[in-house]
């Protein structure tokens, strides 16, 4: 990812996924993330302290919650001197807009499907009237041919992939990320 060019890299430090490594190990493949490139700990439905706990072991810079964390636990890893961004699925976000803005204000949005990962994209009539912050980052199903098509239409800030760059569930695909990061930036 960071040879094809990539702004951010994200280790699943939630457990239960095939794509989950220790933080150990994924403080291992951080320490060669370069300068510049954002290195991104993904979470979901941990307290704030095993989070912190585990993105202080993994060395990454921000902190991604998918779990439906409450303000607090932003809060904690915020003081914790970790970036973060909240990711919520867009059907949610297209109900609570207002509610972002007030708990959730200067947390970063990434707008997914409803099952993270899963490489499933979203209804993109959740967001007809919507407007998410400047920067919000679009997620769910995206792959190297569609993500000019929607990152087009939606007018997301950034674009987070998974799936789409896989060979097999939780087996990245060198080819598929270059070709993914190439589509991304056209
Ligand atoms: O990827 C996982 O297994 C995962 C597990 C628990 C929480 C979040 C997880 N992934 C979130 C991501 O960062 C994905 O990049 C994002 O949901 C997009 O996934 P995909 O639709 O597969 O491209």
């Amino acid at each position: 990812a960071v040879l094809g060019g990539a702004d951010a890299v994200g280790f699943v430090l939630a457990p239960g996924s095939p794509r989950t490594v220790s933080p150990e190990a994924a403080s291992a493949l951080a320490a060669l993330v370069p300068d510049g490139v954002e290195s991104v700990g993904v979470f979901r439905g941990q307290t704030a302290v095993e989070v912190i706990a585990s993105a202080r072991t993994a060395g990454v810079q921000t902190v991604q919650l998918h779990g439906g964390e409450a303000p607090d636990v932003f809060d904690a890893v915020r003081s914790a001197g970790f970036g973060v961004i909240r990711a919520t699925s867009a059907e949610t976000y297209g109900l609570e807009a207002q509610e972002h803005r007030e708990l959730y204000g200067d947390a970063r949005l990434l707008l997914d499907a409803p099952d993270p990962g899963a490489g499933e994209t979203f209804d993109a009539d959740a967001l007809t009237g919507v407007e998410p912050p400047s920067g919000w980052i679009l997620a769910g199903g995206l792959r190297p041919g569609n993500v000019a098509a929607l990152a087009e239409a939606l007018r997301p800030g950034g674009v987070d992939v998974s799936s789409g760059v896989e060979i097999a569930r939780g087996v990245k695909d060198p080819e598929l990320i270059r070709e993914f990061l190439a589509a991304a930036r056209a």
